[in-house]
């Protein structure tokens, strides 16, 4: 249990939040089946990232890691050995879905399981998909969830109509297609992140994009290379809005990740009215966008959020139901069934968790409505382990008028292990 209150404190400074875990998750998996020695700098110890490690040392990958600096010895394709233990991904459905992909594509045996959480989240959409390539799954009630096992090789290329925009559907596909002969495709309904396609071409190969189809001809041997991870833009998100909400407070956040398919937290700030400033880093060729965002506190109003915006957003849902709890008139979200099967729902987590603060917020068959604003005020309140969640609520603590005390805090290690003490440093 976490006590927190932070009324009558205000915010400002400079911080540099840590790496970007889908970016980093990503860079071990490619550097870990290219050929030769790729370097990453910026990378995120979170749990879930070190899931990632772990499950890929397991299959014979050596890598160091120093500070936030890692190595990756990679061996090409090939050089994933079968592994003598279960991969155990933790609470990570990006680690369990990207690897189901690349594993489809490997002449080797493997058993995945995770965490509680995990073993509830779908997995019939990557699977269904890959054995449709010819992979050989397996598991809990025939393939759909965790414990899972999987033998691959010999795939076939498909086309695939994916029913959800799921950048892991998307990846996990496309890392199955580009070991496999022949063109695969995956078209989605919306446009999701799309860090796989960057790295697929950072790291030597090819995909061709057209709106929302994809496409990669296979087979593709990869090259190590270095990767630089930007900050979380998700873990940024939570900084942007403790700094809108917050009274008298002014902070600025160094060398964020601007990706067009991740940044709607920032549409939604200006939408709403934030007072914001962005300035964007000169990158190379073909790296991810960077830049720095000053934001202070701002008056906000409710808006409609949905349609094509929610994947690029889908994260910062929790934390933007506590900045619309702050904006006068009412704000909608839509669209975003997605939520129930992250985490926790995170549908029923944010709406109960912010109704025992006192918000004014129902939840909807595909997402919420709030009213505002409200004075929150303290209680106990519950992260469910979920990251995401247990943020959200710290957050509210600085409009709060009583302390909030939180219960399983341990669970913000997943995507962010300094949380409280990069908070903490912005206190005035
Ligand atoms: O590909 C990724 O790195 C992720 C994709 C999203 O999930 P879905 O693909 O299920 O939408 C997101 O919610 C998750 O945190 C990370
Ligand atoms: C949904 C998330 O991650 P994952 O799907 O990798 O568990 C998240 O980080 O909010």
């Amino acid at each position: 249990m976490r006590e927190m209150h932070y009324k009558n404190t205000s915010l400002h400074g400079e911080l540099k939040v840590p790496g970007d875990k889908s970016i980093s998750h990503r860079a071990i998996m490619f550097g870990a089946v290219a050929n030769g020695v790729t370097t990453i700098d910026g990378f995120l110890l979170g749990d879930d990232c070190l899931s990632t490690v772990d499950c890929f040392r397991k299959m014979g990958v050596q890598i160091s890691i120093e500070d936030e600096q890692v190595t990756v010895i990679g061996k090409g394709w090939d050089g994933l050995k079968e592994p003598i233990d279960i991969l155990d991904v933790g609470n990570s459905g990006t680690t369990t879905r990207l690897m189901l992909g690349i594993l489809a594509g490997r002449p080797i045996h493997a058993v995945i399981i995770g965490d509680e959480s995990i073993a509830k989240r779908p997995m019939k959409r990557v699977t269904d998909p890959l054995r449709e390539m010819n992979a050989s799954i397996d598991g809990r009630e025939g393939g759909q969830y965790t414990p899972l096992s999987i033998r691959g090789g010999n795939l076939q290329n498909i086309t695939y109509t994916s029913p959800v925009a799921s950048a892991q559907v998307k990846s996990a596909i496309l890392l199955a297609g580009i070991q496999t002969k022949g063109i695969t495709t995956v078209i989605e309904p919306e446009t999701s992140r799309d860090h796989t396609e960057r790295m697929i071409r950072q790291f030597g190969g090819a995909v061709e994009v057209h709106n929302q189809k994809v496409a990669v001809r296979g087979p593709q041997n990869l090259t190590a290379t270095h990767i630089s991870v930007p900050g979380d833009i998700s873990s940024a998100a939570f900084f942007l809005v403790a700094g809108a909400i917050t009274p008298s407070s002014s902070i600025t956040l160094h060398h964020v990740g601007l990706n067009p398919t991740r940044n709607g937290i920032i549409r939604v700030l200006e939408k709403m009215g934030a007072k914001m400033e962005i300035v964007e880093e000169n990158v190379s060729e073909g790296a991810e966008p960077i830049g720095s965002i000053t934001i202070s506190t701002s008056t906000l109003k409710g808006i409609t959020v949905g349609g094509e915006i929610i994947p690029t957003l889908i994260d910062e849902i929790p934390i933007i139901a506590l900045l619309a709890t702050q904006a006068s008139g009412e704000t909608i979200i839509k669209d975003a069934e997605e939520l129930k099967v992250k985490e926790t729902n995170r549908i029923d987590s944010v709406v109960s968790q912010l109704k025992k603060l006192g918000a004014n917020i129902e939840a909807t068959d595909d997402g919420m409505k709030i009213i505002g604003p409200t004075n929150l005020h303290g209680a106990e309140v519950e992260s469910f382990h979920d990251h995401r969640i247990g943020m959200m609520l710290s957050i509210a603590s600085f409009i709060s008028e009583t302390p909030i005390h939180l219960k399983n805090p341990d669970a913000i290690s997943v995507s962010y292990p300094n949380f409280f003490r990069d908070l903490e440093s912005l206190l005035t």
